[in-house]
């Protein structure tokens, strides 16, 4: 049975001091297992949209649920352990630490979970890196691996928490095609395995491969 994960219900957010809103009445809901891809061009609002989806930004009007709790209800405390135990980020520049191993980078989110003892993080890490068949490379340094190489370490780390909802904005933006083509399986053997994911991308083709397409236009977004 699919669970309702995210619901954001007339939300609303403008920066602060802007003279209008940058996301507009936007309603949206992502039920656990959904792939879905939010496209729209250079400035349409789509970082925006997900530093809500993150929790990065508190909407200025309206609701945004997680797994039921109201966001806004909470506690900075309490948002940050959401964010850190249901939502798991990929960025396209990766934001892997090179002077940290493989090991060290996956592991980062761990460290910020305290219900997680350090004797649990090598089974933990070792998962997460079989997921993206990276474990074979579980010592090496980002400067000894390819980008997308790199990205999938990003995409271990974003999963080792075992998060609820994976957040990629644009993360093949700095991939060959045939890089973005293993991310692009990747994220479909993640969902394909019941992982939640919402793709932020310009790219048509590429949100065609999500099962949902929504498109955001100027701040409003609306199913494709
Ligand atoms: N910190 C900020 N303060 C004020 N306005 C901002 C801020 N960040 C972004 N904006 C504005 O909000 C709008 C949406 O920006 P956003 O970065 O969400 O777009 P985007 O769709 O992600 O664009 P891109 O594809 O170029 O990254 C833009 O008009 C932008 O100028």
């Amino acid at each position: 049975m699919q669970t309702e994960l995210i619901q954001i219900k007339d939300m609303s957010f403008r920066y602060p001091k802007a003279q209008v809103d940058t996301l507009k009445n936007i309603d949206l809901t992502i039920n656990s297992g959904d792939y879905i891809a939010i496209v729209g061009t250079s400035g349409s609002g789509k970082s925006t949209l997900l530093s809500i989806l993150g929790l990065l930004n508190q909407p200025t009007r309206g609701e945004y649920l997680i797994l039921g709790k109201n966001t806004g209800a909470l506690t900075n405390t309490s948002i940050s352990l959401l964010k850190n135990h249901e939502i798991g980020f990929i960025f396209q520049n990766f934001n892997i630490l090179n002077q940290l191993n493989v090991f060290d980078n996956v592991a980062l989110p761990l460290s910020y979970n305290p219900e997680i003892k350090r004797s649990e993080y090598h089974n933990k890490v070792s998962k997460a890196l079989e997921q993206v068949r990276m474990l074979d490379y579980i010592k090496r340094l980002p400067s000894q691996l390819s980008g997308g190489q790199q990205q999938r370490v990003a995409i271990a780390r974003a999963l080792v928490n075992e998060p609820s909802l994976i957040l990629a904005d644009e993360p093949t933006g700095n991939l060959d095609s045939k890089n973005s083509q293993q991310v692009f399986d990747l994220l479909e053997s993640l969902n394909r395995n019941g992982k939640t994911i919402c793709l932020i991308t310009h790219d048509q083709d590429y949100a065609k491969r999500a099962k949902q397409q929504w498109l955001i236009t100027d701040g409003q977004l609306q199913s494709q």
